[in-house]
């Protein structure tokens, strides 16, 4: 059966077709604050930097787990525990709760907000496509953005306004508006924890620099709603598409401040 996130097909029976599911380095996972720890290197050699092209259209799908919007234009991200590597942006997708009080991939201290943005990149300094990047241990940095319930986030109304649109699994569409990735950064981009993992998704290549923003975003209520209407692969509704945390092992967390 087709993996997904129900009790027939959930995150506790990935390990059936992806045994990586156990692996050394999984995502995501519960940050410990009081555990994490300060790198001024990573914070000093070169702080992390976005260097993305506003899209001229927006391509819409509903890949059966989640709404994904692909990237045509070049976007880069750099610096930080990335080094002088540009790792370039490939696509964005969300995880959500059925409610407000679940639906983060990454907690901290236990906490889950109610979405957690990602912001998908490959080592274009290293790698000539997505596909030749996903499996290398170095291949992929994903931008984590914890969402919460508050004001509309006016850059992600395109995304929410259209999910009617994308109700089934398979849909695609193209809405010919503007949409900058940066701002659906939140405005502190300097505090954030680092460490290396995986997809959080099958096939859970342990092939992601992981850099989770410390500060969340707020989209309405609505918005939420939007996300919470649409429909799987299996023809349910698209809700609780978060898998939970994983064990660390033996890895270090690492935060920019203090
Ligand atoms: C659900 C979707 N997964 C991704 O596209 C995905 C890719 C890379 C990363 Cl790094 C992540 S993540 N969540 O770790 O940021 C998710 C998916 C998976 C398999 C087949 C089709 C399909 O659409
Ligand atoms: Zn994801």
């Amino acid at each position: 059966a087709h993996w997904g996130y129900m009790t027939t097909n959930g995150p506790s029976t990935w390990g059936k077709d992806f045994p990586i599911a156990n692996g050394e380095r999984q995502s995501p996972i519960d940050i410990v604050t009081t555990a994490a720890e300060y790198d001024s290197d990573v914070l000093g050699s070169n702080a992390l930097s976005t260097n993305y092209t506003p899209e001229s259209e927006v391509k819409l799908v509903n890949n059966g787990h989640s709404i994904m919007c692909q990237i045509t234009k070049k976007g880069v991200l750099t610096g930080g525990p990335l080094g002088k590597d540009e790792y370039r942006l490939e696509q964005f997708h969300l995880h959500w709760g059925a409610e407000d009080n679940r639906g983060s991939e990454h907690t901290v201290d236990g906490k889950m907000y109610a979405s957690e943005l990602h912001l998908v990149h490959w080592n274009a300094s290293k790698y000539s496509s997505f596909a030749d990047a996903v499996q290398k241990p170095d291949g992929l940095a994903v931008l984590g953005i914890f969402i919460t319930p508050g004001v509309a986030c006016n850059q992600f109304k395109v995304i929410s306004d259209n999910c009617g649109k994308l109700k089934t699994s398979g849909a695609e569409m193209t809405v010919d508006t503007t949409l900058d990735p940066t701002l659906l950064l939140p405005s502190n981009t300097s505090d954030y924890w680092t460490y290396l993992g995986s997809l959080t998704t099958p096939p859970l290549f342990e092939s992601v620099t992981w850099i989770v923003f410390k500060e969340p975003v707020e989209y309405s209520k609505e918005q939420l709603l939007a996300l919470r209407n649409l429909v799987d692969s299996d023809g349910n509704h698209m809700q609780d598409n978060y898998r939970p945390p994983a064990a660390l092992k033996q890895r270090k967390v690492k935060k920019t401040f203090t």
